[in-house]
């Protein structure tokens, strides 16, 4: 099943992707090397072990639906050999650097809108990198159809196997109880009721169709975070053991 909102026609497809295409083509090329360099130190063939191809899980979900608390439960478990990688943490890192860019990546953090593509798929590949680790936990990104585009652009020819986007689905009300508590002490700017309330739209009109899109693809597992977080953390872990 395909969203005829957010993905009408390939033409739109191909000119999101085409608005970043400059600064993605270096992306590309550092995706293409760091596999080709793994697989000469290994003296792997193509299709080689997990170990020689980068893996990712994309962890999607309303604000507040627990990606963060989960990813880190993840993350914890060292045998797993997972990175946790928090697209927003790695924005308001760049944000809180005072770079060029911090002005621009405030303001759509405040407005509950999603960074252009370019600049945070820029920020995960260089976390990637750091992190030293073949594993990663994604959280918080493709959070739209640009999102997604710009990552596909820059993983072309696949130098970067995604496994499954895995959905932690909650009610609005829940995220919302969840938010405005976590506002008492995270000091962040979205944190309050009237961010809250733009980030839900964006939630639900930008994000949903990416949702469905790897539901369509067959790649989406589906946890209920309206549960206790042993208990979702539980079914999350299942989802993660399942990867050959
Ligand atoms: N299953 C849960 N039940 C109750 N509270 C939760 C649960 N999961 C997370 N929380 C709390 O809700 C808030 C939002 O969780 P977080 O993991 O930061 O969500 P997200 O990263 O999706 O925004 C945090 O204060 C967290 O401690
Ligand atoms: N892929 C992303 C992820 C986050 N952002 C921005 C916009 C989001 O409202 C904020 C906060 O994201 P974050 O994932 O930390 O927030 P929640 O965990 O969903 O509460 O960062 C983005 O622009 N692009």
């Amino acid at each position: 099943m395909r969203c005829g909102k957010c993905w009408a026609s390939s033409e739109q497809r191909r000119s999101q992707a085409s608005s970043s295409w400059r600064s993605l083509e270096n992306e590309r090329a550092w995706f293409s090397l760091r596999f080709s360099q793994q697989k000469k130190s290994r003296g792997v063939s193509n299709g080689g072990s997990v170990g020689a191809t980068p893996h990712v899980v994309f962890v999607l979900g309303g604000p507040g639906s627990g990606k963060g608390t989960q990813c880190a439960l993840i993350a914890e478990e060292e045998a797993l050999g997972y990175a946790h990688l928090s697209a927003g943490d790695l924005l308001r890192a760049e944000r809180n650097s005072g770079s060029e860019l911090a002005g621009m990546i405030n303001e759509f953090i405040r407005e509950g809108k999603i960074v252009p593509a370019e600049v945070t798929v820029g920020l995960l590949r260089k976390a990637m990198e750091k992190s030293g680790k073949s594993r990663f936990l994604i959280d918080g990104f493709p959070r739209n159809p640009d999102n997604l585009a710009a990552w596909e652009a820059s993983t072309a020819g696949g130098a970067v196997v995604v496994d499954f986007a895995l959905f932690l689905d909650c009610p609005e009300e829940i995220m919302t109880e969840r938010i405005m508590e976590r506002g008492r002490s995270s000091g962040r700017i979205d944190d309050n009721e009237e961010a809250i309330r733009k980030r839900l739209v964006t939630y639900r009109e930008s994000t949903m169709p990416i949702i469905k899109e790897f539901e369509a693809r067959g790649k989406l597992r589906e946890v209920n975070s309206d549960q206790t977080i042993e208990e979702v953390a539980v079914e999350v872990r299942r989802h993660i053991s399942a990867i050959a």
